[in-house]
């Protein structure tokens, strides 16, 4: 038996609670007599299986691994092989080789190496000369010594050379030290460091006595060396104006000017009567416009400043009160330039500034609610709503004629009526619900969305994405000898505990297929009996829980009630009375916006149109809207309700919203619109009060909170808390048991948009382990 085989047949209500807690928590486990057996077998075999590496392990560290590996030789044996085995003999290579290391010298590393094996009457050899290299034509390979006159001479003419150069090099730092081309600075200026570029103001202050002048617009031949001393001294000012070739009485004799120059360098405008084909570098041509080119706003700043400012009154209402104080005014506009640059250049949407809540007062003319159909796998989910669309006329006969043709043609042609919902061809192939698939009818009083949820255990995470956006739930069961008693073990179970940790509280059973039991009334009774003793102690209150006994394949007691004579004994209300007296839930209308995607598609209307039903507050076309966890900003281009244009929606609605202004990279299924004013936060870490389904420890978990679902794991179990009351009956258990509530502390991989008060369901390897409440 496995250790975690072990803790489900525990005897939790009389042992566990020694076994958690505090007090003696952190004291060694002792082994039980079976485990201690076991772990004797799983010894001998670990030991067997490590051959004569076996003496390189101890008995306790084999015995840890087994324990840490629940008696998995295999897992064990390649544990204990990485950690002591393999290490050593690979710690000993390792030696191996830096001993060879140090015995590698350079010649011998070429050793190998075939082009160096050349055969030594094809090696060159190398032969000294026979004696030095001769001087001059091969001359004398020592200089032949100089006659007394020479060396002389030759002395001579050295002491004049370097006289001569000393003089030049003196007069030369004299002039230098003369020549500047700033203004004369103060002293306490004189050590600051000058910009590389004078500005225009600069350039023209050095007009002063002395100074080399470079006007503001100064082209080659206009360069001219003005200063008196330098005249005086041609040779000098010769070679300090050598760069630039140009005296004063001789004008520059340039080239013709390239077609490549012309086009790079145009013709300056001033000089351009005096000397047609002189030419200006283009940054010594700045005119006062071309400085101000950034100081008045571009044409583009001009146009988003006026999208800005026509997208919303509200954001100008905040601006006018900031004109006290023009530092942050200029500041805001700032920060509201750089906010409003997009790379979409699509204009915002314009709004009607509309005070929603009002509209909603006004137009409150039928109420709205959403419903989830739940249930086992084959329960006839689908086929209810199909059924429930035909009778009101939503679908029509010709449509189901159609899907009835086309799924005989696959052997399938029960399903027709499912086919309504089940839109893939996957789902209609398998003939298996896959996704949530919504509808939507209107009775008199109240316009009804259809949530059809899969019924099969592996699509459960989309069947909490259905029951976190619905007001109540219809859980069909399967009336069939042995069908209800297979779903009350499997998801007809699951799915309620589930809904009620969603926070539904009302549900209308739906007794279904119960044509093929003859309409029995028996029957009835005996899954009504259990499936509320089971209700009950899953937490709903009887009082919001109601069945009809229906076939949906028939249509009996859906919209009209049943004409089998079989069927006489019942005469409540069918399942659209149920649901019209069905109240939605309260909505969060004055909450900060929140809403769910569900759906991201590209429409007709937008190439970013998303679904979901808004859990809080409202919004109306026109509005700035928040993705997270992107964390990107969107406009509300428009609005559908029920396929119609509207200008708003409000928590509880469905919406279908085209958005603007934002790529599509940034949008996923699951992600929380909100607010931008009142964001929801993303975070990795949070507390949530749960009730266990499973046995629960510091384990790894996928958290799903509507269509969101992120990897995640408990790290901490802080407290049970008493059911009731909600006080701490235990710190820091090691396990929390089924049916118990606790407080948990989880950390999920990554950043997710999530925040106190919102429900989320733990799941572990395809079970669900967990559901609570963040707080
Ligand atoms: N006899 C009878 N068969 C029914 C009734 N309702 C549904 N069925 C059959 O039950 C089968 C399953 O129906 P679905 O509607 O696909 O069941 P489901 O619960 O939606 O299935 P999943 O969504 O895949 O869990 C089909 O063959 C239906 O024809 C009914 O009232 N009477």
């Amino acid at each position: 038996m496995s250790r975690h085989q072990a803790y489900r047949n525990y005897d939790y209500e009389n042992d566990l609670d020694e076994f958690e807690g505090d007090d003696g928590i952190e004291d060694e486990e002792e082994l039980s007599p079976e485990d201690r057996a076991q772990m004797d077998v799983g010894t001998a075999q670990v030991r067997t299986a490590l051959g004569t590496e076996s003496s390189k392990v101890t008995t306790q560290q084999i015995q840890e691994a087994l324990w840490h590996y629940y008696y998995d030789i295999d897992k064990s044996v390649t544990y204990l092989t990485t950690k002591f085995i393999v290490p050593l003999s690979k710690k000993k290579g390792a030696r191996k080789g830096e001993a060879r290391e140090q015995h590698v010298s350079h010649a011998s590393f070429f050793d190998d190496m075939p082009w160096l094996n050349v055969s030594k009457d094809r090696q060159t050899i190398f032969i000294e000369p026979l004696r030095n290299r001769g001087g001059l034509l091969g001359g004398a390979s020592t200089p032949s010594k100089m006659s007394k006159l020479q060396a002389l001479a030759a002395a001579r003419k050295k002491k004049a050379d370097d006289q001569k150069s000393e003089e030049k090099l003196r007069r030369v730092t004299q002039h230098l030290g003369n020549l500047s081309t700033a203004p004369e600075l103060p002293e306490s200026t004189k050590e600051n460091v000058r910009p590389l570029c004078p500005s225009p103001g600069e350039v023209e202050g050095l007009t002063g006595a002395g100074k080399t002048i470079i006007p503001e617009r100064a082209s080659f031949e206009q360069v001219q060396v003005s200063d008196k001393r330098l005249q005086d001294q041609p040779e000098i000012a010769n070679q300090l104006v050598q760069p630039l070739p140009v005296t004063a009485s001789s004008p520059l004799l340039v080239a013709t000017p390239s077609s490549f120059a012309r086009a790079l360098l145009r013709p300056t405008t001033s000089s351009a009567a005096s000397s047609p084909k002189t030419y200006s570098f283009p940054y010594m041509n700045v005119t006062s416009s071309s400085t101000d080119a950034f100081s008045a706003p571009s044409p583009d700043d001009v146009v988003l400043k006026a999208q800005s400012q026509a997208s919303s009154k509200k954001a100008a209402a905040p601006a006018t009160k900031k004109k006290a104080d023009p530092g942050a005014k200029s500041a805001e506009a700032t920060t509201d330039g750089v906010n409003s640059l997009r790379i979409d250049d699509a204009p915002l949407p314009k709004s009607k500034n509309l005070d929603v809540l009002k509209e909603f007062q006004k137009t409150q003319s039928k109420k709205s609610a959403s419903f989830v159909v739940v249930g086992h796998v084959d329960a006839g989910k689908s086929t209810l709503m199909g059924r429930l669309l035909l009778d009101l006329d939503v679908v029509d006969q010709r449509t189901i004629q159609k899907y009835r043709k086309e799924a005989e043609s696959i052997g399938k042609s029960s399903f027709a009526l499912a086919w309504v919902l089940d839109q893939r061809s996957e789902e209609r192939s398998r003939g298996v619900t896959i996704d949530i698939a919504t509808n939507k009818f209107e009775t008199d009083t109240t316009s009804f969305t259809i949530l059809d949820a899969p019924g099969h255990r592996d699509f459960i995470p989309n069947m909490i994405a259905g029951a976190s956006q619905a007001d109540f739930a219809i859980l069909v069961v399967d009336a069939t000898t042995g069908a209800f008693e297979a779903g009350l073990k499997g998801q007809t179970r699951e799915h309620s505990l589930l809904l009620r940790s969603m926070g539904v509280s009302r549900i209308i059973v739906a007794i279904n297929k119960l044509d093929t039991v003859g309409w029995s009334q028996t029957r009835f009774d005996e899954i009504s009996q259990q499936v509320s003793g089971f209700l009950s102690a899953t937490g709903f209150q009887l009082k919001n829980v109601s069945f009809v006994p229906v076939s949906g394949l028939l249509g009996d007691n859906i919209v009209r009630r049943s004409t089998d004579a079989a069927a006489g004994w019942y005469d409540g209300k069918t399942l659209v009375e149920e649901l019209e007296s069905s109240e939605p839930m309260a909505r969060a209308l004055h909450k900060p916006l929140r809403l769910t995607i569900s759906e991201v598609y590209r429409s007709t209307q937008s190439p970013i149109t998303i679904s979901g039903r808004i859990d809080a507050g409202s919004l109306q076309a026109g509005d700035a809207l928040l993705v997270q966890p992107s964390g990107e900003k969107a406009y509300v281009k428009s609005l559908e309700l029920d396929q119609e244009p509207v200008d708003w929606a409000v928590a509880g609605q469905n919406v279908v919203i085209h958005l603007s202004n934002i790529d599509p990279i940034h949008i996923r299924v699951g992600d929380i619109i909100c607010d931008t004013k009142h964001p929801i936060a993303c975070i990795d870490t949070f507390t949530v009060k749960i009730l266990a389904f499973d046995i629960l420890m510091p384990m790894q978990v996928d958290v799903h909170r509507g269509r969101l679902h992120a990897a995640g794991q408990i790290v901490e179990m802080p407290a049970l808390l008493d059911k009731v009351k909600g006080t701490v009956t235990k710190k820091k258990p090691r396990i929390v048991k089924p049916g118990s509530v606790a407080r948990v502390v989880v950390k999920m991989g990554t950043k997710v948009p999530l925040e106190a008060g919102q429900r989320v369901v733990l799941r572990s390897g395809g079970d669900t382990v967990a559901a609570g409440l963040l707080e």
